[in-house]
Formats: C-alpha cells, sequence, structure tokens
C-alpha cells in the first residue's frame, strides 16, 4: 500500500480539483498500486514510483458501474461545462432583456457552481441588438468571484472594446461553411481567419486566453453537409493561432452520433483532444447522445444553455443549445463530477424563463418541477 507521506504529496501536486474523487485502489492489486485523477491527469502510483500516466479517460468514485464496462470505460471524471445561455441563450430574443436581469441570470449561474459562463458579445449592435449593452453587462460582473467569462469578439474593434470594459478572456468565431460565415460575420472563412490572427495576437499580447468557436460542424442551414476534413482545416487554423479551447458547434442541430464521430476523428488528427468543446444544438433531440458519443471519444468540455435558451440569428430553423439541466442530470446519472448544483441551476432557468414568459426547454427542469408540484399535493 502507498504510503501516507507519499498519498500526500502526490495529492498536494495533483491540485485541490484532486478531491473528492482523487483516491481509488484499484480492484486487483490494490495492496500495491494507487490511482490518483484530477479532470486533467490520471496517474497510477506506489512507493516506488509513478507506474503510469494518462490525460483524462478515467472513471469517478461515484460511478456504480465497473471501470470495465466497454461502453463507459473511456468517460471522464470530470467535464467542465461552459455555460453560454446569457450569450448564444440570449442574442436571438427579439424583446430586449435589461442588463438588471442579464446580471442577476449569470449571478444565480455562478453561485450553481458553474466555473465558465460565457456572459455577452463584443458585436455590432446592428447584428445583434439584444447584445449591445455588453460594456454594461461587464461592468457589472466585475466582482463577482469563483468563475470566468468569455465574451465573443468579432474583429480587433470588438477585442478593444471588450479589454476596455474589463473583459480577461475573449472568444473568436468562425465557420467551416462558406455561406454561414458570409450571412453571420459578413466576410469568407479565409478572410475572417486573417481577422481572427490579430484578435489572437493581441490577446496574446495581453496574456488573455482565446477560445475558438467553429459553426456548422456537421450541416449547414444553405450548404447542406459540411465535410469532416474542411471543420478540422479552420480547427488547426484556429489552434495554431493559439486558440486554448476549440468548440465544434453543431449550429442548426443536425449532427447524430454517425456524423460527430468522424467530424470529431478528423478533428483530432490535428488538434489534441484536450483542447476540444462541444458545441450542440438540439433541434433533432440529438444533442445529449451526441455529448455522451464525445465524452466517449475522450472530450471532456461540454458547452450548453440554461434552459435550453438559445439559437443563432444567422441559422434560420435552428432550435437552442442543449440545456445545461439536462447536461448535468446526465453526468450525474453517469457519476461525472461537474461542480454544479442542479437545484441551483434549476433557480436560474426558472429566473429567465419567467422573465422571458415561457416555458423551461429543459426536460430535466420540467419533469423534476413537476415532481416537486405532485409531491405537494
Ligand atoms: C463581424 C461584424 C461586425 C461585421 O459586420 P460588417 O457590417 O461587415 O462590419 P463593418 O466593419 O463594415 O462595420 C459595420 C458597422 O459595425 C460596426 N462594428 C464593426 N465591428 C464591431 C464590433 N465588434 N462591435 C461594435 N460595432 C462594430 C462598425 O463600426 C460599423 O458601424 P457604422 O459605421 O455602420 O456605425 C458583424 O457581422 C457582426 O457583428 N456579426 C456578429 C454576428 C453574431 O454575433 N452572431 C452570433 C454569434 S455566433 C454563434 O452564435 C455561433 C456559436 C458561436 O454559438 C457556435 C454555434 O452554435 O455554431
Amino acid at each position: 500500500m502507498i504510503a501516507a507521506r507519499r498519498l500526500d504529496k502526490i495529492s498536494r501536486l495533483m491540485g485541490s480539483r484532486a478531491t473528492p474523487y482523487s483516491l481509488k485502489a484499484l480492484n486487483k492489486e490494490s495492496l500495491l498500486w494507487t490511482e490518483f485523477w484530477n479532470p486533467k491527469v490520471r496517474l497510477l502510483c506506489n512507493n516506488d514510483g509513478v507506474a503510469a500516466f494518462s490525460s483524462t479517460s478515467h472513471y469517478s468514485s461515484n460511478c456504480n458501474h465497473s471501470p470495465t464496462n466497454k461502453v463507459l470505460r473511456n468517460l471522464p471524471g470530470y467535464v467542465k461545462i461552459v455555460e453560454v445561455g446569457p450569450r448564444d441563450g440570449l442574442q436571438n430574443e427579439k424583446e430586449i432583456v435589461p442588463t438588471t436581469i442579464k446580471v442577476q441570470l449569470i449571478k444565480m449561474l455562478v453561485s450553481s457552481g458553474l466555473t465558465v459562463v460565457e456572459a455577452t458579445s463584443f458585436v455590432s449592435p446592428k447584428w445583434v441588438p439584444q447584445l449591445a449593452d455588453a460594456k454594461d453587462v461587464i461592468d457589472a460582473i466585475q466582482n463577482i468571484r469563483g468563475a470566468r467569462f468569455p465574451v465573443l469578439t468579432p474583429n480587433l474593434k470588438g477585442f478593444e472594446a471588450a479589454v476596455e470594459a474589463g473583459a480577461k478572456e475573449v472568444a473568436i468565431f468562425a465557420s467551416a461553411s462558406e455561406s454561414f460565415s458570409k450571412s453571420n460575420i459578413n466576410c469568407s472563412i479565409e478572410d475572417s481567419l486573417a481577422r481572427y490572427k490579430d484578435v489572437a495576437s493581441a490577446a496574446r499580447k495581453l496574456s488573455l486566453p482565446v477560445r475558438g468557436y467553429i459553426s456548422c460542424v456537421v450541416g449547414c442551414p444553405v450548404e447542406g453537409m459540411v465535410p469532416p476534413s474542411k471543420v478540422a482545416y479552420v480547427a488547426k487554423q484556429l489552434f495554431d493561432m493559439g486558440c486554448s479551447e476549440i468548440s465544434l458547434g453543431d449550429t442548426i442541430g443536425v449532427g447524430t452520433p454517425g456524423t460527430i464521430i468522424p467530424m470529431i476523428e478528423n478533428v483530432i488528427r490535428v488538434v489534441p483532444i484536450d483542447k476540444l468543446a462541444v458545441h450542440f444544438h438540439d433541434t433533432y433531440g440529438q444533442a445529449l447522445s451526441n455529448i455522451l458519443t464525445s465524452l466517449q471519444m475522450g472530450i471532456s468540455t461540454v458547452d450548453s444553455s440554461v434552459s435550453g435558451l438559445g439559437g443563432c440569428p444567422y441559422a434560420k430553423g435552428a432550435s437552442g443549445n442543449v440545456a445545461t439541466e439536462d447536461v448535468v442530470y446526465m453526468l450525474n446519472g453517469l457519476g461525472i463530477e461537474t461542480n454544479v448544483d442542479l437545484e441551483k441551476l434549476m433557480l436560474a432557468g426558472d429566473f429567465i424563463c419567467k422573465h422571458l414568459g415561457r416555458q423551461s426547454s429543459s426536460k430535466t427542469a420540467v419533469a423534476l418541477t413537476s415532481k416537486k408540484a405532485n409531491s405537494k399535493l
């Protein structure tokens, strides 16, 4: 068995996120080996040193199922959720949502335990009037602790405005479809990549992290099927210009595991899998199965939107993002850590849905709310 002193030292090295699921004795060799994990790495150790090392792919100690189960073996122990509700969720809303409501929503999302909340976009207010108050939103959330608040910036003008407002992290958004690039940001893919190089280099000078999005990773509303090689090409460009994370967006929600797998396979030939995130819209009800497939392939960052709000203004017919509540419910069921308190998350969802005057698109929120109401009868 591993000595207590050594165990302490390794736990310290792996950081606080190594707990509470940092230790696990392996079945057969529990007297000799101890497995340590955190969201990034997995170590097999004994008193003689580190025996094996791998990135992510491990089991949470909360899991009821056996690590030898073939289907579930490669799931991560921790999934980082990137909440995009205040930006992607609201950008398409026709009625302008007051800044105070947006700020209250962000506060509630952070208090549910979400550690990344995309707050707004510094885009042209003529193109996306709903987010014209970006500066005020960033101003009002400056003192909120416990989460990062990336913002979308389509060009240097947006980047400079974001930095001036106090943003500490930005996201650039390209497309794998020419037609979508034109309708979303009014330029070709190549022109957008040239613009984004400038943004990425300006961000590097200030040591600000840059996330890269790719839209239409399986289908485009105009062009139909998008070849995986095109997605891989854009992913490599974004990675090479310094994006610390690349989010693969099924903007119109047409993907199934059958199309997601070849797309991810192509991308991971050119970008390390731990740099990838997935961003699924739920138009055809495929988002959760696509997320599970992505996790099985080794991805451990998932974008979602509280109450399933959202949709891109330049992707007609696309429904909302996958609901964060549904993602958390599924991950809880798999014993995968997220740091998110589902009850508190549902309060945030309820808050924004009441403001918008509509029912949540989260099946989990609807089911748990009606279960609660019934139990009170
Ligand atoms: C990119 C532009 C600006 C090009 O728009 P343009 O009209 O080609 O740009 P321009 O350079 O000719 O400028 C036109 C006007 O916009 C102003 N302008 C120029 N830039 C900015 C800026 N940053 N902030 C504020 N104002 C700006 C500029 O100053 C000028 O003002 P005017 O002289 O007419 O008064 C425009 O197309 C735009 O803002 N597009 C944003 C569209 C958008 O936000 N789409 C939704 C986000 S992407 C998404 O949802 C997909 C994603 C990420 O979620 C993943 C997925 O699901 O796929």
